[in-house]
């Protein structure tokens, strides 16, 4: 049996966009060819080294594009060429424009000429993002796209989308009506801010073409395939466990013709046809048995697989605003699957045969089949008794355990801090006196269930000696045969024994219910399960109306009415004392704490319709508290994709000025950093983190006091990559103690007390600050 984890299907922005519309190719193809890529580690193409913004050397780009080299002509500053180099707008566009196109401003016809030729090019493109940095693409190509034919070859923006499409279209059907609709529409969806107006909404921005619904995350749904798997197994289970239970009556029913029957007639025939029945019988059996417990166990995994990954899922979502035990519901799986192999559920199955067999003894006699029905109502007393005896210290236990399991966690997170302050007999002892609280629990409910298996065992084993002496007195009377006293006997021991099975495990079931419940409870109050629109690549338009946040549990205002607007491309500062609310602001405008009230939009649209996915994408997040996860740099910068480029990652290092950074180390790209962050130092951590945020051309970027750890060269790198980021229309927002990033940015927000003290352009708020008691104009107060 394969296993496969089913994790949420990847989204692309669309499916258009990777696949050229039409022309779609296998997703495992594709990411065969991306995964070779990535073997060798990051590659960077000679044009690609030549070109790094920090050696200012355009030579290859100049003789690989006449285009380019014009454009780096014109240009008058240098400086002002190294940006152009960073921009991944032009970068998109130069993409999309082959070498042999050299005139942007070209009629489409010579568009539609050059679609070929891109293919005959098809290795240069991994290098061409430079080429297009150096050559500006006209705001009216952008315009010309719905009606140019191969237009999404010559412009798409997505170096793989050019690769993509041209390898699998051939020219002629590039410039078809079918297949041109769907490159237009991808380069659309994908089009990169040309123009500065403003969001997608107002009708300014380019024309938004298309909007697709994406499969909902529906995790009830998985959860309902899920249980119709189980109950689908547990079907068959229950034919095979039939059966079992009716080839065990095989045994007492030979027993009793055995002595009833064979050694009254001595007939030795009839005994080798008995015996060879039952052999057969037995055989059976014990096969049904194995079967059925295989098709458990397979049950028990095949859950395990399916929902493991939407309850991690979810489980990473509602953490956001849970109390981060959600994680936990991994280890009611776990529970689910343990009970699915259990003994116990075999019980359970059995039980119900268990009257089936309470009959026979009634029909041996009334009086034995009376014994046994006394015996199982006492069983269930007892099963009853032990239930309400025990539930309260296994839970106090489970509580315990979950707590220590917690500490347990948070050394393995905090183990440098441990060793340093030399904490670990306090961390121990914590964790310690946790895990004995659930140990003094466990043994007190294992004590009583214990007691009562014991008393159940006695009664049963008590009853089948009560069975046998009054089935002896009953053939003494002559009322019933010796044989069927025997055969009384064992079949009243297949009766109780589910029966006892289920009262042992009957704590394992309540814990199994209880974690089902739980699970249930997280996948079907999941956010994520909800259909959303994919819209179209949002602009940066930003917009905080009325923001109140209250933190859950308590009265104190964090965030008092902050309204603000920034159009796409804007860069601002939030400025404020420690405790002023600037993290908490920085967090609500990301999603990842949800407002009171108020509301964050993004090209108008609340946040929270956003489909998750698409706007996690659309943004680019570095905390005030970084943390990489354990792997490369370059899996770090590409957010630990599978589908992350080399040329994504690149980029995203060189919008952030790090890629020079990361030259200086030993592995480059490949160095491996751990869970601690480790070689790397706390300033190149923040700054990988920068290159993280830039990663896939978000539109928008928050960065949460991004200098707090960089020294004067990383202090400047910082403010190249916020200008960067400007050039290429990524609307900013930058949180900051420090004033060497206000020099750089359009806007300041001065925050005092979760209130918006000033907010306006940068040269008026600062004069406000200068000032003593200036009152500019222009600035927004409230
Ligand atoms: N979940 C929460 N529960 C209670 N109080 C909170 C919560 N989140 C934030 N606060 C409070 O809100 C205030 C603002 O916190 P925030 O982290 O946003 O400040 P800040 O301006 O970023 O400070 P700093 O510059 O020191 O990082 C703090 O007083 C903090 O205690």
């Amino acid at each position: 049996m394969s296993i496969v984890f089913l994790s949420r299907p990847r989204r692309y922005a669309s499916p258009l966009d990777r696949n050229g519309g039409a022309v779609s190719k296998p997703p495992s193809a594709s990411k065969s060819k991306l995964k070779q890529k990535k073997i060798p580690g990051l590659r960077l193409s000679e044009d690609l080294r030549i070109s790094d913004p920090k050696d200012g050397n355009t030579d290859a780009t100049a003789k690989s594009d006449a285009g380019a080299d014009k454009a780096v002509e014109k240009d008058p500053a240098p400086q002002e060429a190294k940006k152009k180099d960073s921009a991944p707008q032009e970068v998109k566009k130069k993409d999309s424009a082959a070498p042999e196109i050299k005139a942007d401003s070209a009629p489409q016809e010579a568009k539609k000429n050059s679609a070929p030729k891109v293919e005959k090019k098809e290795p240069k493109l991994r290098a061409e993002p430079y080429f297009r940095r150096k050559q500006p693409q006209p705001a009216k190509d952008s315009d010309q796209q719905g009606s140019g034919a191969g237009v999404a070859d010559v412009e798409s923006p997505d170096p793989k989308t050019v690769n993509k499409t041209s390898d699998r279209s051939p020219p002629a059907s590039r410039s078809g009506g079918g297949d041109r609709m769907g490159a237009t529409i991808e380069a659309k969806a994908n089009e990169p801010m040309l123009r500065s107006n403003s969001g997608g909404g107002d009708g300014k921005g380019p024309p938004q073409t298309f909007h697709k619904r994406t499969p909902p995350e529906d995790f009830q749904k998985t959860l309902r395939t899920s249980l119709r798997a189980i109950y689908r197994n547990l079907s068959f289970v229950l034919v095979l466990t039939c059966a079992t239970n009716i080839l065990i009556l095989a045994i007492p029913i030979y027993l009793f013709q055995i002595s009833d029957r064979v050694l009254t007639s001595r007939s030795l025939d009839t005994l080798i046809m008995l015996t060879t029945i039952v052999a057969g019988a037995v055989i059976f059996q014990s096969a049904f048995d194995a079967v059925r417990r295989f098709m458990l166990m397979r049950t028990a995994v095949e859950v395990a697989a399916r929902l493991g990954a939407p309850i991690l899922s979810a489980a990473a979502h509602a953490s956001l605003h849970g109390t981060g035990r959600e994680y936990q519901t991994l280890g009611d799986l776990q529970q689910v699957r343990g009970f699915l192999v259990s003994g116990t559920l075999i019980s359970f199955l059995d039980v119900p045969f268990a009257p089936l067999f309470i009959l026979m003894i009634f029909l041996v006699h009334p009086q034995l089949g009376t014994i046994v029905i006394v015996t199982a109502l006492v069983l269930m007393v007892i099963a009853f008794v032990n239930q309400r005896m025990t539930a309260k210290p296994f839970a106090e236990a489970n509580k315990a355990q979950s707590m220590a399991n917690m500490h347990l966690d948070s050394m393995s997170r905090n183990s440098q801090i441990i060793n340093a302050l030399a904490m670990i007999p306090e961390a121990v002892r914590i964790w310690g006196r946790d895990t004995a609280q659930s140990l003094t629990w466990q043994v007190r409910a294992q004590d009583r269930n214990v007691i009562f298996a014991a008393i159940s065992r006695a009664v049963r084993l008590l009853t089948q000696i009560c069975i046998l002496g009054w089935g002896a007195f009953l053939a003494l009377q002559g009322e019933i045969t010796g044989g069927m006293v025997i055969a009384a006997s064992i079949i009243a021991g297949r009766a109780f024994a589910p029966i006892e099975g289920s009262i042992e495990g009957w704590n394992g079931f309540l814990l199994t219910r209880a974690a089902y419940g739980r699970i249930n409870q997280l996948l079907s109050n999941s956010a994520l399960q909800f259909e959303k629109l994919r819209l179209p690549r949002p602009e940066g338009r930003l917009d905080v109306e009325r923001l109140l946040y209250v933190p859950g549990g308590t009265k104190r205002v964090v965030l008092n009415g902050i309204s603000f607007s920034l159009n796409p491309g804007e860069t601002l500062a939030i400025i404020g004392n420690s405790g002023a609310g600037k993290t908490t602001l920085g967090k609500t405008l990301v999603g990842s704490i949800l407002p009171t009230s108020g509301s964050v939009r993004l090209d108008l649209m609340d946040i929270r319709n956003w489909d998750p996915r698409q706007f996690g994408e659309s943004i680019g997040y570095l905390p005030q508290d970084v943390q990489l996860f354990p792997g490369t740099i370059k899996d770090n910068i590409g957010r630990m994709r599978d589908d992350a480029t080399d040329e994504q990652i690149h980029d995203a290092a060189v919008l952030a000025d790090v890629h020079n950074m990361i030259a200086t180390l030993p592995q480059g790209y490949e160095t491996v950093v751990a869970a601690d962050g480790s070689p790397l130092s706390g300033g190149q951590k923040q700054r990988i983190a920068l290159a993280r945020a830039f990663f896939g051309n978000p539109r928008m970027v928050v960065l949460d006091e991004p200098n707090s750890n960089l020294d004067v060269a990383g202090d400047k790198a910082l403010s190249r990559a916020i200008e960067q980021a400007k050039e290429s229309k990524i609307t900013v927002v930058v949180i900051t103690q420090k004033p060497t990033l206000l020099n750089v940015v359009d806007k300041i927000m001065l925050l005092t007390d979760g209130r918006v003290a000033l907010f306006g352009h940068r040269e008026q708020v600062l004069q406000q600050l200068n000032a003593p008691r200036g009152n500019q104009p222009g600035i927004q107060k409230q």
